[in-house]
C-alpha cells in the first residue's frame, strides 16, 4: 500500500485526431505533468505527419522544449489510425471516421500491451481519451487503467448528448417528423430549441440514415462516456451551472476550463502558421476583423464568395484564415477574381496563423467564428465579440450560449445562404463599439469570470486540484 502511494500517476493521452481536439489535450497534458503526473501523450502518426509538414521538417518530440523548459515528464509516441499517410481524410471523411471507430482501438490496445511490456516507470494507471472514442471504457477494463474521458466542447452539449434518450422518447430526434417545439425537460437545461441542437440532432428519420458512422459513433460514445471514473470539461462552472449540475448528479465531472497556456511552446498546427505580426503593427486599436472557420468544417463555394464580398464591401480591415481544404481538398480554387487585388493593403488572406498570438493584438477588435469552442474561449479570454456562422456540430449549440445566454456576439446570418449584404451589415456592426457596445461589455464581464475561475482560488483550479487528488486515490484503490 504505502509503495502505490508514492507512485506517481502515469496517464496516458489519447486526444481525438482533429486539431479543435489535439490543443486542449495538449494543454491538459502540460497541466497534468506540472502537477505531478508522469504523461505518455499519443498522436496519430497522420496528426504528427501534418504538424511535421507544416514545420518544414521533422517536428520530432513534440514536447521537448515544454519538458526540458518546465522539466516536465511528458513522454511522446504516435500510433496509426490504420490508414496510410497519403490517405485524405478530409475528403474521405466517412471511411476515416469508420476506421477510428473499429481498427484505431486495436493500435491503441496493442501500443498499451506494448507499453506495459516495456515496464514503464512508473507504470501506466489511467487513460486519458476523448469523450467522442466509444472504446475507453473496453480498453480500461482490460488493462486495468482509470478512465478519464475528457470532454473538449461546452457541458451543455455534453449533456443534450448525455440525455439523447429524452430526446428520443420525447419525439424531438430519430422520429419521422421530429417535434419543432422547445425542449424543456433536459436535466440542468431550462429550455432549448430544436434549431440550436447539434446538426447532428437538428434531422429527422425522414431527412438522414442514423446508420451512418457519425451516428454510430455519437449513439455509443454517450453512452460510454457514463462508465468513465471521471469527466473532465474545458467550461467554467459558473458559465455554465445547469449543465454541470445535473451531469454531477450522475458521476464525478469537472469543469477544468478554460484549459489553454497563452504561451505554448508544443507545435501543434496542423497548417503552417503565418507570422501576422508585422501586418498588425501600427493599426488603430480594435480596427482589424479577424476571421475563421476553425480546423474541420468545410463552407460551400458559394457562400465564400459571399462572405469575400461581403468583407470588401464593408470596407473594414480583416485577417481571413483560409485553409487549403475549407471548401475541399479537391477544390482549390473558391476565391472570386480579382479579390486579393482589391482586398490589397487591408485585407490579409493566410491558409492558417497562431490563433491566440493574432487575437490577443490589440488591433482585432472582433471574431467573425464558425463558433468551435476553443475559438470562442479564446476570444472571450482576448476580451473579443463574435460574429457567428455556426457551420455544424456542436457550433450552433455554441452560438445559443454565446448569442442567447451570455449575449457577447451577434448572428451572421438565419439562414444557411449567407449573403454579402448580411455580411458587410453585420461585420460593420461588430466593429463599431457604438451598435457592438452590448456585446463588448458583457464579453468583458465573461472574461473575468474564466480569468477568475483559472486564479489558484478560482473554481476551475480548485476543481482541477481535486480532480488530481481523486485521481490518486483512484489509482491507489485499483493498484
Ligand atoms: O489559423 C488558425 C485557426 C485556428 N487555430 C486554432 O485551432 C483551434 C480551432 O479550434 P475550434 O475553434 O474549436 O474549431 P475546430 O477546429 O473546428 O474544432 C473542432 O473541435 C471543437 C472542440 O471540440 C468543436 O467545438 C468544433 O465544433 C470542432 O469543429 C483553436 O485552438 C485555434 O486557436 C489556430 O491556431 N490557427
Amino acid at each position: 500500500m504505502e509503495r502505490a502511494k508514492s507512485r506517481k500517476p502515469h496517464a496516458m493521452m489519447i486526444p481525438y485526431p482533429l486539431q479543435g481536439h489535439v490543443i486542449p489535450f495538449v494543454h491538459l497534458a502540460i497541466k497534468l505533468a506540472s502537477h505531478g503526473f508522469t504523461i505518455t501523450f499519443v498522436n496519430t502518426d497522420s496528426i504528427h505527419h501534418h504538424i511535421s509538414t507544416a514545420r518544414q521538417g521533422e517536428a520530432g518530440d513534440i514536447f521537448s522544449e515544454a519538458r526540458s523548459s518546465g522539466n516536465l515528464d511528458i513522454r511522446y509516441t504516435t500510433v496509426s489510425d490504420g490508414f496510410p499517410l497519403e490517405f485524405d481524410r478530409s475528403l474521405n471523411h466517412d471511411q476515416f471516421f469508420e476506421g477510428i471507430l473499429h481498427v484505431f482501438p486495436a493500435h491503441v490496445d496493442d501500443l498499451i500491451t506494448k507499453i506495459s511490456l516495456r515496464g514503464d516507470d512508473p507504470p501506466v494507471t489511467c487513460l486519458i481519451a476523448d469523450t467522442f472514442y466509444v472504446w475507453s471504457s473496453m480498453i480500461c477494463d482490460k488493462h486495468n487503467l482509470v478512465n478519464v474521458s475528457f470532454w473538449t466542447e461546452p457541458a451543455l452539449v455534453l449533456n443534450l448528448y448525455y440525455h439523447l434518450h429524452l430526446l428520443i422518447s420525447n419525439g424531438h430526434f430519430k422520429s419521422l417528423d421530429n417535434r419543432e417545439d422547445v425542449i424543456d425537460y433536459v436535466p440542468g437545461v431550462k429550455a432549448i430549441d430544436p434549431k440550436d441542437l447539434m446538426s447532428y440532432l437538428q434531422v429527422s428519420d425522414k431527412d438522414v440514415d442514423t446508420n451512418t458512422v457519425v451516428y454510430r459513433i455519437i449513439f455509443k460514445a454517450f453512452t460510454d462516456v457514463k462508465k468513465a471514473d471521471f469527466v473532465l470539461c474545458n467550461t467554467v462552472q459558473e458559465l455554465e451551472p445547469g449543465s454541470l449540475s445535473a451531469l454531477q448528479a450522475n458521476q464525478p465531472v469537472y469543469a477544468i476550463g478554460p484549459v489553454f497556456s497563452t504561451e505554448s511552446v508544443v507545435p501543434t498546427s496542423l497548417w503552417a502558421e503565418s507570422d501576422c505580426t508585422e501586418w498588425l503593427q501600427g493599426r488603430p486599436t480594435g480596427s482589424v476583423l479577424y476571421v475563421s472557420f476553425g480546423s474541420y468544417a468545410h463552407v460551400g463555394k458559394k457562400e465564400i464568395v459571399e462572405i469575400a464580398h461581403g468583407l470588401l464591401l464593408s470596407g473594414l480591415c480583416f485577417i481571413w484564415v483560409l485553409r487549403p481544404d475549407i471548401v475541399g481538398s479537391d477544390v482549390p480554387d473558391f476565391l472570386p477574381n480579382g479579390f486579393m487585388e482589391r482586398a490589397q493593403g487591408r485585407g490579409l488572406v493566410v491558409q492558417w496563423c497562431c490563433q491566440m498570438a493574432v487575437i490577443s493584438n490589440p488591433a482585432i477588435g472582433g471574431f467573425l467564428t464558425h463558433c468551435g469552442w476553443n475559438s470562442i474561449l479564446e476570444s472571450v479570454w482576448c476580451g473579443l465579440p463574435l460574429l457567428c456562422y455556426p457551420l455544424l456540430t456542436d457550433q450552433f449549440t455554441n452560438r445559443k450560449l454565446v448569442v442567447d445566454d451570455w449575449r457577447i456576439g451577434i448572428n451572421l446570418c438565419e439562414k444557411k445562404i449567407v449573403t454579402r449584404d448580411e455580411v458587410s451589415v453585420n461585420v460593420k456592426r461588430l466593429m463599431n463599439e457604438e451598435t457592438s457596445s452590448e456585446p463588448r461589455s458583457n464579453v468583458e464581464k465573461v472574461k473575468r469570470r474564466i480569468k477568475d475561475a483559472v486564479t489558484s482560488v478560482g473554481s476551475s483550479e480548485v476543481n482541477f486540484k481535486s480532480f488530481v487528488g481523486e485521481v490518486g486515490d483512484r489509482i491507489e484503490i485499483r493498484n
